[in-house]
């Protein structure tokens, strides 16, 4: 069975308000100009984390944000809890729900999903090994990622910190998120492998674009028409 069919969540319910999850953190504050040229202006608590209140009216009467945290927003999708939403790629990877589409790079939020080791190691922890212990907050990235390469990954999951876990001994690697790549050299770190490029998407449950297919098209049009539009000076 597939996360909306016992008939469950609200993407079924037509009448009542489309429901947007948006993830705290840095994509919320990245999104914020996209969301303001799309026209919708969430109440302002919506933007402010320190607000404990976590579902939103805006500006259109037909539209609520939720506001989760970021690696459960496709979860809320996935389920019907919410009929929108926005998420890294890396967490779209990491569950692969069958029940979300995803029709919109958003372009915000751009880092990269890599394997790096301690640099102090002078050879490659996984080269000739059939087995690994790797520390990762994304054990199904991680185990695809090394079983293409024949090694069978045995994951360390953390929710954070794991560029300590190779200097601790609980891994000799870490598959994690690298921008500017300053964590993993602050922790005698580097890169040695790009898995993917993440960037955030837009992301829309399959039955509820089947059962209210115009008022969501209408809402992928409008953050599409955002993404094309300046940024006014
Ligand atoms: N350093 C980064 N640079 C750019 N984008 C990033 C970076 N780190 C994470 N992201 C993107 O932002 C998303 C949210 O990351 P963020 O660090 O805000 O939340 P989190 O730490 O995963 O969430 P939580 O605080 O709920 O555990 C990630 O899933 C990824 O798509
Ligand atoms: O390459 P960099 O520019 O240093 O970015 C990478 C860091 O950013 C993310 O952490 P974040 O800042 O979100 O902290 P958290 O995961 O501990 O919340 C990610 O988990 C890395 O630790």
């Amino acid at each position: 069975m597939t996360a909306h069919q016992d008939g469950t969540g609200a993407s079924g319910r037509s009448g009542s308000p489309l429901i947007l999850a948006l993830p705290k953190g840095r994509i919320l504050k990245a999104l914020r100009p996209v969301l303001s040229r799309t026209g919708i202006e969430p109440a302002p608590d919506c933007l402010d984390e320190s607000s404990r209140r976590l579902r939103f009216p805006t500006s259109d009467p037909n539209l609520d944000v939720v506001r989760v945290r970021s690696f459960d927003v496709a979860t809320f999708v996935a389920y019907g809890g919410a009929h929108v939403g926005v998420c890294g790629a890396d967490v779209l990877m990491e569950f692969d729900y069958p029940d979300i589409y995803a029709p919109l790079d958003l372009g915000l939020g751009g880092c990269r999903i890599s394997v790096a080791r301690l640099v102090s190691v002078v050879d490659d922890p996984a080269a000739g090994q059939s087995r690994l212990r790797v520390a990762t907050k994304y054990p199904t990235i991680a185990r695809r990622h090394f079983a293409s390469r024949a090694i069978n990954a045995e994951i360390v999951h953390l929710n954070g910190a794991m560029e300590l876990a190779p200097a601790l001994d609980l891994a000799s690697v870490i598959v994690d998120l690298v921008d500017t790549g300053s964590t993993l050299r602050a922790n005698g770190l580097h890169e040695t492998e790009t898995i993917a490029h993440v960037t955030s998407r837009l992301i829309v449950n399959r039955v509820a674009l089947k059962t209210r297919p115009e008022e969501i098209g209408a809402l992928i049009d409008r953050f599409r028409a955002a993404l094309t539009e300046e940024t006014p000076a």
